[in-house]
C-alpha cells in the first residue's frame, strides 16, 4: 500500500520538499519567483519547527504531570545565536534538509546564513545560559528558561575609521519563526506607587501594594531542541505591554499624550538589553527591566504548579530557580511578595518555600559590577518589596547576631543594606540570604568568592558553596562550527563522543599517527583558508592561510589586557624593522569584541588595535609576515566561524580576574594550543590537556595581589625594560596615529601611572612565552600532536558535565525522557 508521509513530520525529501512549497504557498503568501531569499529561509525555518512540535508538545506535557520537578533558569541573558542549523543537528535530519533544499534548487548556506541572530546578551555570562539550556534538553533534564524578549539586542558593530560604531540591532524585523506567543499566559506586573496595611476578613493583618503603575507581561516561547532525544524545553521569554493599549478615558477628557504615556512607558521595559558587560549603571529602567521579567516568571511557575494540582507549600519540591548572577536576585523578595500577598502565606512558611526554591552563580568578582540599587530609587519603584527586603534583613541579622556575638564588622558587612553614605541595598547578599547554594564559576574563582568577596557569607554558611566549573555545549562549537573535525573524529572514535565527551580521549592514540595528523593539519588548513576569504570580503586585508592564527576574541575590558596582546604585536614589530631578515614565524592576529559604549577605554583599546594594524599590515618591511585583522560584530556566528580556524587562543587576563572563560574551552576542543595566565578555566584546561601542551606565562593571583599590596610601580618596569621602553615610547611618539601623540595618552598614561591589571609586569614574561610558541609552531608535526592532544583532552568542558553536577548536587532532579505517542 501506498503511505503518504504526514507533511509535518515526514523526513523523506519528497516530503520536505513538498512541505517547503507549502510553507512558502501557505505560510509566506509567496510563489517561487516572486520569493526573497528571507521569505525561503522562513518557510524553511517552519518545516524544521514542524518537526520538533510533537516533541515540545509532549515535553510540556511533562512540565504539568504534578510530580515533575523543573529546572526554571532566571536569567537576563540568553545569548542563543541562529536557530536553524543547531535544530536540524539536533534533530538529526540535517542531511535530509540538505538534500530536499538543494533539490529545490536553493543553496542550503544561503538560507542557513539569512538568519538574524537572537543577540540577547552581552558575552559569557549569557551564552553560558544558552549552552545550558542545551545541554538540560539534551540531558533530558525538564527545564523553563525565563527572561526578557528584548526589541533590540546587543547592538552591531561597525569599524569606521578604527573606531567602533554601535548600530541598533532590529533582529526582529522581518519576524522570528522560532517564537510562538502566548498571550494567554499573560500576567500584570506592578511598579512603583505605595504601600498600605490593613486587616483582612481573617483579621488577618495584611499589607496593599497599590502601584503607580501596571504593566503586562505577554511570554514569547522558543523551542529547546536536545540533541537526538524527545525532550524539547521551553526558553519563555517575556515581552512588556501596556494593560490597556490605549487609554480613552484619558483620551476623552483630551490628555492624548497621558494616553499613549503608559504605552510608551510600559513598553519601554523590555525595549532594549543594556549593552554592559561587568559595569553596573544603576539605570532605573534596568532594575524594572529585572523586576519584570522575574515578577512575570514567578507568577508563572505558581501558575504551572497550581495548575499541576499542588499546594503552593510545596513550590520548592516542584521547581529550582537558579538566579544566574545577581541580575534576579530580586526573585527572592518578590517569591515572598506572591506568597505571602498573593497567597496568603505565613511569614515562616514562605521563607522556608523561597530559600529552599533558589541557588545564586557568581560570575564575576569585579567590583564595580556588583550590583547595589540606592533604598531611594529602590523604595520608589518597589516600595513593597523594600519593606520585605528590611524584614528578611532584620531577622537574617537577628541569627548572625547570635553567631558572630559583637562582631559589628561582620553584621555591617552581611547586611542586605549597606549602610555608608548613600543607602542601598546588595543585590548580591539578598542573594546568598535567599539561596541555598552558591557557585562560583571555575575553581580557582570558588576559591576567590569564598575568600574575598563572599568571605562573610562563607564562614557563616559554608555547607551553601560549591564550584561548578563552566562548560559549553559541543553540539554548536564542534558538530556545528566544525563539521569537517567532527567527521575525522568520528571516522576514527564514532559518534558518541557528542553526547559523551570524554570519549574524545579515544582520539589520544592518534596523536602520534602521521596519516592522522596530516589530516587533522590539512582540515585546520581548509577552515583557515575560508576564514582568510571571509576577512578578505569583510576587512578588504589578505591574510596568509600558511601563516599561524593568533586569535584575541571577547568582550573588550581592561582586565581581559587586549591591549598587552598589542604590545607582543609591536614588539614583533620593532624586531623586524631592526633586522628585516628576521626568521619569525609568520602571524596574523585576529581581533573581535565588542566595548560597552560608555566604557572610553575600551573603545580606545579597539582604536589601539586598528590603528597598530594599519600601520604593520601596510609596511613593507614587514613583508606580509604580520596581519592584524580586528573582525567587527563578534557574536555567537563570528565566534562559530573564527574557533575553528584557531591555532592559538589568547587568554590573557590578570590571574585572578577572569572569572573562568568559557571560548577558552571552545578553542581548546577545536584544536587550538592556548597561551594563558593560571586564571578561571585556564588552570583546568591546563591540567587536563597536561602542562607540556599549554603555553603558560605570568603571574599567579597571590603574585598579583603581593605586589600590589606592596606598592605596585609600573613605571619601573618601563624603566628596567628596553624593549618594552622602546615599545611605549614608539606609541608615544605618535608611530601609530599619524604622529599625533595625544590620542593613546590616556592609555598609556593608564598603563605607566596605574596599569591596574599589571600589564607591565606580566609584558616579559609574556613576550618570553610567545617566542616559545613561534619555536613550537615551527615543528608542525610536533604543534599538531598537542593539537590532538588538546581536543583529546577537553571532555570536562561540556557544558553536559557542568549541567550533570548542577542536577546532582544543587537541583536534585534526574532525566524524565519524553514519550512521543507515534
Ligand atoms: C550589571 C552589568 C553586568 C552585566 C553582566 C555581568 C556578567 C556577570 C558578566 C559576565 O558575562 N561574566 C562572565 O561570565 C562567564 C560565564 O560564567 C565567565 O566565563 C566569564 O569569566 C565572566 O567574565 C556582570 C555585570
Amino acid at each position: 500500500p501506498i503511505t503518504i508521509e504526514d507533511d509535518r513530520t515526514g523526513l523523506s525529501v519528497e516530503t520536505l520538499r513538498r512541505a517547503l512549497a507549502d510553507h512558502l504557498y501557505y505560510i509566506q503568501g509567496k510563489l517561487p519567483e516572486h520569493a526573497s531569499k528571507n521569505d525561503f529561509y522562513l518557510a524553511l525555518a517552519f518545516v524544521v519547527r514542524d518537526r520538533l512540535m510533537p516533541r515540545w508538545l509532549y515535553s510540556k506535557k511533562n512540565y504539568l504531570q504534578p510530580d515533575t520537578r523543573i529546572v526554571s533558569y532566571l536569567s537576563a541573558e540568553f545569548l542563543l545565536g541562529p536557530h536553524l542549523e543547531n535544530n536540524l543537528i539536533n534533530l538529526d535530519i540535517q542531511d535530509e534538509v540538505r538534500q530536499a533544499v538543494q533539490e529545490s534548487n536553493l543553496d542550503y548556506q544561503v538560507l542557513i546564513d539569512q538568519e538574524e541572530e537572537p543577540g540577547l546578551g552581552n558575552g559569557g555570562l549569557g551564552r553560558l545560559a544558552a549552552c545550558y539550556m542545551d545541554s538540560l534538553s539534551s540531558l533530558e533534564i525538564p527545564a523553563l528558561g525565563y527572561g526578557i524578549r528584548y526589541e533590540f539586542g546587543i547592538f552591531d558593530q561597525d569599524i569606521r575609521d578604527g573606531w567602533q560604531v554601535e548600530m541598533t540591532d532590529k533582529w526582529l524585523q522581518f519576524g522570528n519563526p522560532w517564537e510562538i506567543a502566548r498571550p494567554s499566559f499573560a500576567v500584570t506586573v506592578k511598579l512603583g506607587g505605595h504601600t498600605e496595611p490593613y486587616v483582612d476578613n481573617q483579621g488577618q493583618y495584611k499589607v496593599r501594594w497599590v502601584p503607580a503603575q501596571i504593566v503586562k507581561g505577554i511570554p514569547y516561547d522558543t523551542p529547546i531542541t536536545g540533541y537526538k532525544v524527545n525532550t524539547v524545553n521551553t526558553l519563555r521569554l517575556w515581552k512588556s505591554e501596556a494593560p490597556e493599549s490605549f487609554d480613552f478615558q484619558v483620551f476623552n477628557v483630551g490628555d492624548y499624550y497621558g494616553a499613549v504615556d503608559q504605552k510608551i512607558v510600559s513598553e519601554n521595559i523590555s525595549k532594549v538589553l543594556y549593552p554592559n558587560d561587568e559595569q553596573v549603571q544603576g539605570k532605573e529602567l534596568r532594575l524594572m527591566q529585572q523586576f519584570f521579567f522575574v515578577s512575570c516568571a514567578l507568577q508563572d511557575m505558581i501558575r504551572i504548579h497550581l495548575t499541576s494540582g499542588r499546594r503552593l507549600n510545596t513550590f520548592h519540591e516542584k521547581f529550582a530557580v537558579q538566579l544566574n548572577d545577581t541580575h534576579p536576585a530580586i526573585g527572592v523578595a518578590e517569591l515572598m511578595r506572591l506568597l505571602i500577598d498573593e497567597h496568603d502565606m505565613a511569614w515562616d512558611t514562605a521563607w522556608d518555600v523561597t530559600s529552599r526554591s533558589f541557588a545564586f552563580t557568581n560570575h564575576t568578582l569585579l567590583p564595580e559590577a556588583l550590583e547595589k540599587w540606592s533604598v531611594d530609587l529602590f523604595g520608589r519603584i518597589l516600595p513593597r518589596h523594600l519593606e520585605i527586603i528590611y524584614e528578611i534583613n532584620r531577622r537574617f541579622l537577628d541569627q548572625v547576631r547570635v553567631k558572630f556575638m559583637g562582631d559589628e564588622g561582620h553584621l555591617e558587612r552581611l547586611s542586605l543594606i549597606d549602610e555608608s553614605g548613600h543607602r542601598s541595598v546588595r543585590m548580591a547578599n539578598l542573594a546568598c540570604v535567599g539561596s541555598y547554594s552558591i557557585n562560583g564559576v571555575a575553581a580557582l574563582h570558588t576559591e576567590l568568592v569564598k575568600s574575598t568577596i563572599l568571605k562573610d557569607f562563607y564562614e557563616l554558611s559554608p555547607e551553601k558553596f560549591n564550584n561548578k566549573t563552566n562548560g559549553v555545549t559541543p553540539r554548536r562549537w564542534m558538530v556545528q562550527a566544525n563539521p569537517r573535525l567532527t567527521n575525522l573524529i568520528s571516522s576514527k572514535i564514532g559518534d558518541n563522543w557528542i553526547k559523551h565527551l570524554h570519549e574524545l580521549k579515544g582520539l589520544e592514540q592518534y596523536a602520534d599517527d602521521p596519516g592522522f595528523r596530516h589530516e587533522w593539519r590539512q582540515i585546520k588548513l581548509s577552515i583557515k583558508r575560508d576564514l582568510a576569504e571571509h576577512i578578505q570580503r569583510r576587512t578588504g586585508i589578505t591574510v596568509n592561510p600558511e601563516s599561524m592564527f593568533d586569535v584575541l576574541v571577547k568582550r573588550i575590558h581592561e582586565y581581559k589586557r587586549q591591549h598587552l596582546k598589542v604590545l607582543h604585536i609591536i614588539t614583533l614589530y620593532n624586531r623586524i624593522k631592526a633586522n628585516p631578515d628576521i626568521d619569525l614565524t609568520p602571524r596574523t592576529f585576529i581581533f573581535g569584541g565588542k566595548a560597552a559604549p560608555g566604557y572610553a577605554m575600551a573603545k580606545l583599546m579597539i582604536k589601539f588595535v586598528t590603528s597598530v594594524g594599519d600601520v604593520v599590515n601596510n609596511d613593507p618591511d614587514v613583508r606580509d609576515r604580520l596581519k592584524v585583522v580586528f573582525l567587527p560584530d563578534y557574536n555567537v556566528t563570528f565566534g562559530q566561524r573564527v574557533y575553528p580556524a584557531a591555532e592559538l587562543s589568547e587568554q590573557i587576563s590578570t590571574a585572578g580576574k577572569e572569572a573562568s572563560g568559557t571560548g577558552n574551552m571552545k578553542f581548546s576542543m577545536n584544536g587550538a594550543l592556548t597561551i594563558g595566565t593560571l586564571d578561571g578555566a585556564n588552570i583546568e584546561i591546563r591540567e587536563e590537556v597536561g602542562a607540556e601542551n599549554f603555553f603558560l606565562f605570568g603571574l599567579k593571583t597571590p603574585e598579583v595581589q603581593e605586589l600590589k599590596a606592596n606598592g605596585y610601580n609600573p613605571w619601573d618596569y618601563y624603566d628596567s625594560n628596553e624593549t618594552l621602553k622602546a615599545v611605549l615610547d614608539l606609541v608615544a611618539h605618535g608611530h601609530f596615529s599619524h604622529g599625533d601623540p595625544e590620542l593613546f595618552r590616556p592609555l598609556l598614561d593608564n598603563l605607566l601611572h596605574h596599569d591596574p591589571f599589571v600589564v607591565l609586569a606580566d609584558y616579559q614574561a609574556y613576550i618570553d612565552c610567545q617566542d616559545q610558541v613561534d619555536q613550537a609552531y615551527r615543528d608542525q608535526d610536533n604543534w599538531t600532536r598537542m593539537s590532538i592532544l588538546n581536543a583529546a583532552r577537553t571532555g570536562k568542558f561540556s557544558s553536559d558535565r557542568s549541567i550533570s553536577e548542577y542536577c546532582e548536587d544543587i537541583w536534585k532532579v534526574k532525566p524524565l525522557p519524553v514519550t512521543v505517542p507515534i
